[in-house]
This record gives C-alpha cells, sequence and structure tokens, in this order.
C-alpha cells in the first residue's frame, strides 16, 4: 500500500468505528480487516497503529478541532494526529493525493484547518484537565479519589500501549523451556517480574502461529491476569469453581496449579465465551474442568451451594485496568455503564459465596481501577455477609512483594501489567454444635 492509501484505510476504519460507537474498537477493526484480506501484514499493523495513536489523543485532538471551529470528521483526525505531532502542513498535503486507493487531495476547507492547527501541539498548556489526561468528565472525580497524586502518572502509563505477557503452561514445559523454544522461532521473551509462569515479548509479535503456541506451551495473559490466577491459591485435588469463566483465561491457569488434578467448575452467562475455552483447554491439555452455562432458573448452583474449596469471581467490570489495550474504551464508558455493573458485581459476588464451603475461600477479582468496583464493593460485601473475612493468600506462587497479601491493585504505572485488583475472602469455618454448646 502507498502512504495515501494508509491513510485511506485508517479514515474508513475511523468511520467504521464512529458508525458503531457502542461496539469495542478491536472488535471493528477486526472485521474491518476481515473484509479487506488484500491489507497485508504490514499495512494492517500501520494502518491500526495510526488509528490506535488517534484513539489515545481523542480528546485532546477533538478539543483542538472545536477550538478551531472545524468538525471533527474521520479525514481531519487522522491529518490533525499528524500535524499535531509535528508532521508539517505540506507534507501531510501531499500525503492526502489523489489516485486509485488513496486518501484523495484535503479539500480548500480541510487545508485551512490544516494551516490553522500548525501552530499547535497535541498538549497545550489551557487544556481542561479531563481533556490532557483523555477521560470523560464525570470520570475525573473517581478517579482523583483513587490516585489522588499520582493520578497524572497513572494516565500516562495506562496511555502506553501494552506489552505482550505470555504465562508458560507448566503442564506442558518450563519457563526456560518455553522461552528457548520461542526463541528458536524468532520471538525473544524476558521471564515477567511478578508471575512465576510469566513471559513479556515486547511489541506485537505473531504469537499465535508460533509452535510453542499451537501446541499449548505457551497462552497469551497479562502478567496481572495470572497473578489473580496465583492469589487463589488452588491445589491439586481442590473443587474449585470459576464463576466468571469466559473463555477460560484464569480457568487455564488454575487447571495448571493443580496439575490438573481435582474438579473445576467454569462458568459462565455467555455460551460463545464458555464455547471459546473449549479449544483452549484441548490445546493446553487440561483435563479437570467442566463448563456450565448458568441460566435463568438454573438448579445448578443451588445443589452445588457451599461445596468449593475455592470460589474465583472475575467480575464483569468497567475494564478501566485495560486501557492500554482499548484505548477507546476509555471515553466510552458511561456513568450509567459503571452504575448497572456495580448493582451486578454485588448481586454475583453474593451468589458466588453461597457456593463456597465453610472454611472454603473466596477471591473477587477485576481488571478495573476504580474503587467502587473494586475495595468498596468489599467493604459492601463484608457488611451484607458476616460469614466472611479477608484473609492473606495462601499461595505459594506469589512474588515476595505481594506474599501473603489478602488484597492488591495492580496499575501499570506500579507494577507494568494491566490494571487488576483482587481480594482474598474465607468462609468462616461452621462451629460445630458441641463447641457452640461449650461457648454459651
Ligand atoms: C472479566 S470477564 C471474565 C474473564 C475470564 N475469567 C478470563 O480470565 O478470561 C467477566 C465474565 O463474567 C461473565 N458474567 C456476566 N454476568 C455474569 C453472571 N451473572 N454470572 C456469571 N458470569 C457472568 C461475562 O460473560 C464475562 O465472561
Amino acid at each position: 500500500m502507498t502512504p495515501s492509501a494508509r491513510l485511506s484505510a485508517s479514515i474508513d476504519l475511523l468511520a467504521a468505528m464512529e458508525a458503531t460507537p457502542r461496539k469495542p474498537a478491536d472488535a471493528v477493526a477486526n472485521s474491518f480487516f476481515r473484509e479487506r484480506r488484500y491489507i497485508g501484514g504490514g499495512d494492517r499493523r500501520a494502518v491500526s497503529g495510526l488509528v490506535w495513536d488517534i484513539m489515545r489523543a481523542w480528546r485532546r485532538i477533538g478539543w483542538h478541532l472545536a477550538e478551531i471551529g472545524a468538525q471533527a470528521t474521520p479525514r481531519l483526525l487522522v491529518a490533525a494526529s499528524l500535524v499535531l505531532k509535528g508532521t508539517g502542513v505540506e507534507e501531510v498535503s501531499a500525503l492526502f493525493e489523489e489516485g486509485r486507493f488513496a486518501a484523495g487531495a484535503l479539500t480548500l476547507k480541510e487545508r485551512d484547518s490544516v494551516h490553522a492547527l500548525a501552530r499547535r501541539t497535541l498538549d497545550m498548556e489551557d487544556m481542561p484537565r479531563a481533556v490532557k489526561l483523555e477521560l470523560p468528565d464525570w470520570l475525573m472525580p473517581e478517579l482523583e479519589a483513587t490516585f489522588g497524586d499520582a493520578l497524572e502518572q497513572e494516565l500516562a502509563a495506562l496511555s502506553e500501549p501494552a506489552t505482550l505477557d505470555l504465562r508458560v503452561n507448566m503442564l506442558r514445559a518450563t519457563r526456560p523451556e518455553a522461552q528457548k523454544a520461542l526463541a528458536r522461532e524468532g520471538l525473544h521473551a524476558e521471564l515477567t517480574p511478578l508471575s512465576p509462569w510469566g513471559l513479556r515479548l515486547s511489541g506485537r509479535l505473531p504469537v499465535t502461529s508460533s509452535t510453542p503456541f499451537q501446541d499449548g506451551r505457551v497462552e497469551i495473559q497479562d502478567e496481572g491476569s495470572q497473578l489473580v490466577a496465583a492469589i487463589l491459591g488452588a491445589a491439586p485435588h481442590m473443587r474449585v469453581l470459576d464463576y466468571c469463566a469466559g473463555a477460560g483465561g484464569k480457568t487455564l491457569a488454575l487447571a495448571m496449579m493443580m496439575e490438573n488434578k481435582g474438579h473445576i467448575a467454569a462458568c459462565d452467562v455467555a455460551e460463545k465465551r464458555l464455547d471459546g475455552a473449549v479449544r483452549r483447554l484441548r490445546r493446553a491439555g487440561v483435563h479437570n474442568v467442566e463448563r456450565h452455562l448458568l441460566t435463568a432458573g438454573d438448579k445448578w448452583a443451588k445443589r452445588r451451594s457451599g461445596s468449593f474449596d475455592r470460589v474465583l469471581v472475575d467480575a464483569p467490570c468497567s475494564g478501566t485496568g485495560t486501557w492500554r489495550r482499548n484505548p477507546d474504551a476509555r471515553l466510552r464508558t458511561t456513568r450509567q455503564d459503571l452504575d448497572e455493573l456495580l448493582v451486578k458485581q454485588a448481586q454475583i459476588l453474593d451468589k458466588a459465596a453461597t457456593l463456597v464451603r465453610p472454611g472454603g475461600r473466596l477471591v473477587y477479582a477485576t481488571c478495573s481501577i476504580l474503587s467502587a468496583e473494586n475495595t468498596q464493593q468489599i467493604d459492601a460485601f463484608l457488611k451484607r455477609n458476616s460469614a466472611f473475612h479477608l484473609v492473606p493468600s495462601d499461595s505459594t506462587e506469589l512474588p515476595e512483594s505481594l506474599n501473603q497479601t489478602s488484597m492488591f491493585a495492580l496499575t501499570p504505572h506500579k507494577n507494568g501489567t494491566d490494571g487488576f485488583f483482587a481480594a482474598v475472602l474465607e468462609r468462616k469455618a461452621e462451629v460445630a454444635p458441641e463447641a457452640a454448646a461449650a461457648e454459651s
């Protein structure tokens, strides 16, 4: 593709995103490229790179365009993004050339806007704080309360592109073995500093076509997500429930911790997601997992009440901890979305708690950085459920810095992971009748 054809494809992709504002940008991009198989890998990466850069600067570019009285059309967003990041006006105009597959020349009005932007830079002193930080206005107080003075640093780290983390499947290989196997295919990975199973690649590399991925020695999983699985402390022969299992990302890690021994029930309300786990479980050589689709009026949970040693609630959440990967979500999340999620999380937590055996443990986790979804949910749960209390994790797989912690809130800035929260709760053992009588 010529540089102008790449701009043209970027403009089309932005228009497709604008047409489906509630759909995650990566889902729109996937269908966009599926329908245009003629766009090769290098071009696809260049087009996505440009569009993702624009999304990371969405409010700031929009603010500049509003300041000069221009409309934020996909064409102007692309042109403005280039100019505001220092590309000369003439160079940008030349990129918008005529020709088959090209972006087409800038109109007179567009040229005027580009000229008006020439004296500006992406970040300006007089921008409102929420614009500078690429946040919806309503989220500012939430995040100020969570991060205080560290807000700028935390959000800057959440704007950086994410690393690509892998979890080595110890059922199939050790970390050094997997690392060597990847290196033989040109994929150079470092050990992750916190997870004992993690490898880190920098940049978007074609991992899924590599042999170690295809034969189940490695799985894509952020280091923070690996630590959420680790904090549960699942061990061989336990009965474990992954209540919001989705496509099984954490189920796979739990099965590995259990050395494929014991039983895992992986539940979810979304059939398609749960189906997505089948191939991954097979590839990883996991065979101690039963999948169960939760439906209204289902007796499954009732029959298993109080029967699990460990229960993981990887709750549906705002996903604010994964903004590095989904920069569009930063501006798509609404106050109403959050309010609905808070209700849902509390309901799921209460339901999942009934499945924990006396003396058993429940881990509540989110990939959110908002205290409303994290510590505040735990505080409220403990007030509603006096049978539970916070306890230090008994996992032997946590790094020293998190050893025996009862709660963590990881962030890209502090830990180099996605933002993840986890809290360990224990259901108090039932007091035996004789003991109760002696106490009274
Ligand atoms: C954060 S995702 C889980 C990701 C998954 N654990 C993983 O590691 O790949 C949250 C999941 O909760 C599921 N969910 C939503 N409402 C639920 C409910 N009422 N009960 C159980 N699962 C629910 C969603 O379908 C979604 O798959």
